[in-house]
């Protein structure tokens, strides 16, 4: 039977020295599936998110991503994902379009194709005006929309998206996972990191870590029964309780 795993993940573990910063993770990502990967400051996530992006390597267990093995195929699952985080997206000091230009030639995408796909994104965004500004002088909301579409410019089959809206108000969040959802119909699947429990209510299924391990994974309307919450905040804070790490 053909499996719709796109992400497997089977007691996946990181240490740095003697300290356990992933531990022992297990749990699938299933196609097209809009995956929050919740836990509190230092709980794991992003040290979890860069091993499966291929860009670190595990201490054991293992993972799939794409269909391929995390310890020994990187660089095909680089290719197959796309990725944004806060911290890193598009070069400032470039222009909308040469943003997009830059990303589809290091996908190695056809002049064609980028053409054709930058001309839709702006369209879509409404930037055409903005098509030959400094990415530096959009505003942040504007970023981050841009960013998801960059992150997406070579029709990835996973986009991995590390607090994509941090800072930005309530209004661009939902227009920025209105985006989410549309990129989720045409197939991609979204793993995505978020601090916002209004955005864990969004998500399909929802994985809270706590001191490194899975604590808890389900749909929000099971987690809220589970926990006996009326919201994702309340049983985010029941399971951060228990933590003793502090982050950094
Ligand atoms: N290269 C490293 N060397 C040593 N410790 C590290 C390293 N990278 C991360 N850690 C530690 O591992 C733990 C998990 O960090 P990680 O960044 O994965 O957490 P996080 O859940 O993403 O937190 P945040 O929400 O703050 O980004 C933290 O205690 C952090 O200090």
């Amino acid at each position: 039977m053909a499996s719709d795993k796109i992400i497997t993940v089977d007691h996946l573990t990181k240490r740095f020295g003697v300290f356990t910063a992933v531990d022992a993770i297990t749990f699938d990502v299933h196609k097209g599936e809009i995956f929050g990967f919740l836990g509190a400051n230092g709980a794991g996530k992003t040290t979890a998110m860069r091993m499966l992006c291929g860009l670190s390597m595990p201490t054991s267990g293992k993972a799939t991503v794409a269909g391929y093995d995390v310890y020994t195929q990187n660089e095909q699952i680089k290719k197959s994902i796309g990725y944004m985080s806060q911290k890193f997206s598009l070069y400032e000091d470039l222009t909308v379009k040469e943003n997009m230009q830059l990303y589809g030639g290091i996908y190695g995408k056809s002049n064609a194709f980028i053409k054709e796909k930058t001309a839709f994104i702006l369209e879509h965004l409404h930037l055409q005006d903005e098509a030959n500004k400094l990415v530096g002088s959009l505003p942040l909301g504007w970023k981050q929309k841009l960013a998801f579409s960059v992150a997406i410019f070579h029709e990835p089959e996973i986009v991995f998206l590390d607090e994509p809206t941090g800072g930005v108000d309530p209004v661009t969040r939902r227009e920025f996972w209105n985006m989410i959802y549309q990129a989720a119909d045409n197939g991609i699947t979204i793993f995505v990191t978020t601090h916002y429990m209004d955005e864990a209510e969004y998500c399909n299924r929802v994985s809270i870590m706590v001191d490194g391990k899975v604590e808890a994974l389900d749909t929000p309307a099971m987690l809220k029964q589970q926990y006996q919450s009326a919201t994702m905040d309340d049983v985010f804070l029941k399971l951060a309780r228990k933590a003793t790490r502090s982050g950094d």
